[in-house]
């Protein structure tokens, strides 16, 4: 059976990429590319069953509470996102009008980028220093990246099950932030260069040796075969999902 999709901010990097990667796969038909200015609606979405959502941070939450009230299922690579619009997006899915609809969430679809951050937070209770340095395009808009994030919320988290301490650290002036910043106590580093991509480094160190868990996206067309693997499998969830880990049953 065919499935019908349409992209969202299809006018973008990573949208326009999309609609190439709908187009030349096989079993999925593009019905709509909307972008900046169009409505979210049932006529505009063109009888599409899921939707794939690359727009920016300001807006994505918004299309994703409409598009479930337009009657799609949802898959979202755009970042900006916080447990507390999760939380929103999980009341709306709950109530008697989006019964039956999914969404699928994940700050990255590429499979290197997915394993590394199960490797760090795998790693992260053995190591006492652990930071996470992000490196990126300098048209990306927002930092740090959502890759970082995740990755730092599962390393706190797995650092915090086994009773490990925070990373030592003797900085004691620091006025213009060179030490990064801290997201859920991880220190995190973001680069925006010229010629990269989407890159990320988690440096683990112990005394007397380091381990670096490195994944690097030279080209877009990395993330998809996840988010086709997304499309494809959104119709058998139903709620909320968060990662693509959890379709991939790592
Ligand atoms: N989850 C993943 O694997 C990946 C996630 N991303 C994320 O995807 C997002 C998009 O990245 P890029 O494509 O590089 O950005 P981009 O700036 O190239 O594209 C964003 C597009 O969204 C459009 N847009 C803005 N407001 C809109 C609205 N209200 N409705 C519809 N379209 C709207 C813009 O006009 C633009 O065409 C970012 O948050 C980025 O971090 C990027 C790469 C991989
Ligand atoms: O903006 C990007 O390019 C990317 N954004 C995502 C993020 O913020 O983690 C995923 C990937 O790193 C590329």
């Amino acid at each position: 059976m065919t499935i019908r999709v349409a992209v969202i901010g299809a006018a973008g990097r990573m949208g326009s990429t999309v609609c190439q990667a709908v187009q030349a796969a096989s079993g999925m038909e593009l019905v709509a590319r909307l972008d900046a200015g169009d409505e979210i609606s049932p006529t505009t979405l063109a009888g599409a069953q899921v939707a794939v959502d690359f727009t920016v941070p300001a807006v994505t939450e918004s299309n994703v509470h409409a598009l479930i009230d337009a009657g799609v299922d949802v898959v979202v690579g755009t970042t900006g996102w916080t447990k507390d619009s999760y939380g929103r997006v999980r009341t709306h899915l709950a109530s008697p009008e989006a019964a039956g609809r999914s969404v699928l969430i994940a700050p990255n679809f590429a499979l290197s980028a997915v394993l590394s951050m199960r490797f760090a937070a795998l790693a992260a209770p053995y190591f006492e220093s652990v930071e996470v340095i992000e490196l990126h395009h300098p048209a990306k808009v927002d930092a740090p990246s959502g890759t970082a994030t995740a990755t730092a919320a599962a390393i706190a988290a797995a650092r915090q099950q086994a009773g490990r301490d925070s990373s030592p650290d003797a900085t004691e002036t620091d006025p213009q932030g060179t030490r990064g910043g801290l997201v859920d106590g991880v220190r995190v580093h973001a680069v925006r260069l010229s010629g990269l991509t989407a890159h990320e480094e988690v440096l683990l160190g112990n005394p007397g040796e380091q381990l670096t868990i490195r994944t690097d996206c030279f080209d877009r067309v990395s993330f998809m075969p996840g988010v086709l693997l997304a499309v494809r499998k959104i119709g058998e969830r139903e709620g909320l999902t968060v990662g693509l880990d959890q379709i991939l049953d790592l």
